[in-house]
């Protein structure tokens, strides 16, 4: 993507240019990066006194005695316990989370919705996020929220963190930068950002109005799939995940932190920007990731397999191979399978599924699932190729064709997802999608032979 200048104010590790953010590749590795010489320790956490001053903070993001714990240090200005007010509640009736039944909307049927329109209002990351789907429990920790952002103003002065889940961001539209606690990721579309539960950041647009997707996982961290008989290449490879090099700012302003704990927001007063960590080590980290560096892997010979082959990140339940959540790719790729029907065939399915655009036509659907667009298909709910898409798959010349400048994805939840009251009464919901299957005719006539 295009390189943008650092935050005013803003000091990074070398690593980087020095203008523009800078980051470490590898996916789990054990990251260190420091803005000053000397800043982080070494050999040890917890010096009796830290250099330059800084205060020696931990942040874990599984329990101590996970196997293996993923936890990071930050050697920063203040510690993030200094706050100047109590947490107060505030209300962002858009961002909604699981358990959340909304009475009077179904969420049974398939769905399918047309973008959802920019805005003349000024919206942040907190204002602008719109809960489409909750599934779980953000108290217990399963399942997730699926999201539409609207973002066209930056957060100024003003942080956020989750304390119920990891933020997936897959941009759709527009540029966004992610001044975290441990560095600034920036992300356009075809790229991704995974944001920690707990980690601090505030959101600020690059380029404008921003739209995209957003999956909140309530659960255990994302992580790459199993490979199985892939084995150690192709998918998405651990060094093309990237975590950013430390960056600090020291701005004594009035500021606020706002917090989403158990599903509701809480707002602090701070007198400092909390993006003071000087240096970091740890295998804790945000991470962006360039979608166009999935290496896809499919049938070359015939048949089409199941979706998980194209799995790029999986979120686990506890129940093997049954995911909270799976993030599936359907990216560019070429079609070479023999004597087969290729594009996705009918189906139902246990896990529930909620597609985005990106952009390009998707191969089940080539009109209606435009970009910018969502589907839903819930738990054992019938779906597959609208008549267009199995008329033109059933009767085409089998040669080898690349499907080219497509890009969708689907957040896949082994939990039904409940529709809120925004997808279910305001968003751009499509009334007539089930009819794309409606001219579908009856072939059958008793006497052998294709029809
Ligand atoms: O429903 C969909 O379009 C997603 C999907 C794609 C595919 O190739 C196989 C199964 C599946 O659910
Ligand atoms: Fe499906």
């Amino acid at each position: 993507m295009q390189r943008y200048d650092l935050p005013e104010g803003m000091i990074q590790a070398s690593g980087g240019s020095d203008a523009h953010p800078g980051y470490m590749p590898g996916w789990g590795n054990d990251f260190e990066s420091e803005v000053l010489p000397g800043a982080l320790p070494q050999g040890m956490n917890s010096p009796q006194k830290c250099e330059y001053g800084l205060y020696g903070e931990q942040l874990s993001g599984t329990a101590f005695t996970a196997d293996p714990p993923e936890r990071t240090w930050t050697y920063r200005i203040r510690p993030s316990v200094k706050h100047s007010s109590r947490y107060e509640r505030i209300d962002l009736p858009y961002w909604c989370s699981a358990p959340h039944v909304v009475e009077d909307v179904t969420s049974l049927g398939q769905y399918r919705w047309d973008p959802v329109p920019h805005s003349d209002a000024p919206l942040t990351w907190l204002t602008g996020m719109r809960t489409m789907t909750t599934a779980g429990d953000v108290n217990t920790q399963v399942g997730m929220a699926a999201h539409v952002y609207l973002v066209n103003t930056s957060m100024q002065d003003e942080y956020f963190f989750s304390a119920d889940s990891e933020l997936l961001v897959v941009p759709q539209e527009g540029h966004l930068r992610f001044a975290t606690e441990l560095g600034i990721i920036d992300v356009a579309p075809k790229e991704i950002a995974i944001l920690p539960r707990g980690l601090v950041y505030r959101v600020e647009v690059l380029e404008g109005p921003c739209r995209g997707f957003v999956c909140e996982n309530y659960g255990q961290k994302f992580d790459l799939p199993g490979r199985g008989p892939i084995g150690a290449n192709c998918m998405a490879n651990p060094r093309d995940f990237k975590a950013p090099v430390a960056a600090y700012e020291d701005r004594e302003v009035p500021s606020t932190v706002t917090v989403k704990w158990c599903g509701q927001f809480h707002r602090t007063n701070i007198d400092q920007s909390p993006l003071d960590v000087v240096a970091w080590h740890g295998n804790y980290a945000p991470y962006k990731y360039d979608l166009t560096t999935y290496c896809p892997v499919g049938a070359i010979l015939f048949d089409h397999p199941d979706p998980s082959i194209f799995t790029l990140l999986t979120a686990p339940s506890g129940v093997p191979g049954t995911a909270n959540i799976d993030f599936v790719l359907f990216r560019e790729r070429w079609m070479v399978a023999e004597n087969t029907f290729r594009p996705p065939w009918y189906h139902k399915n246990i896990m529930s599924e909620l597609m985005g655009n990106i952009y390009g036509q998707y191969d089940a659907k080539p009109q209606g699932f435009v970009p910018g667009g969502v589907s839903l298909h819930n738990m054992m709910l019938p779906h597959g190729p609208d008549r267009d898409a199995f008329e033109g798959a059933s009767n085409s010349n089998l040669g080898p064709e690349k499907l080219d400048n497509t890009m969708s994805f689907m957040f896949e939840t082994r939990f039904p997802q409940h529709l809120t009251r925004f997808a279910g009464n305001e968003a751009p919901l499509q009334d007539d999608y089930i009819s794309c299957w409606d001219t579908l005719e009856k072939k059958f006539d008793g006497k052998p032979g294709v029809k």
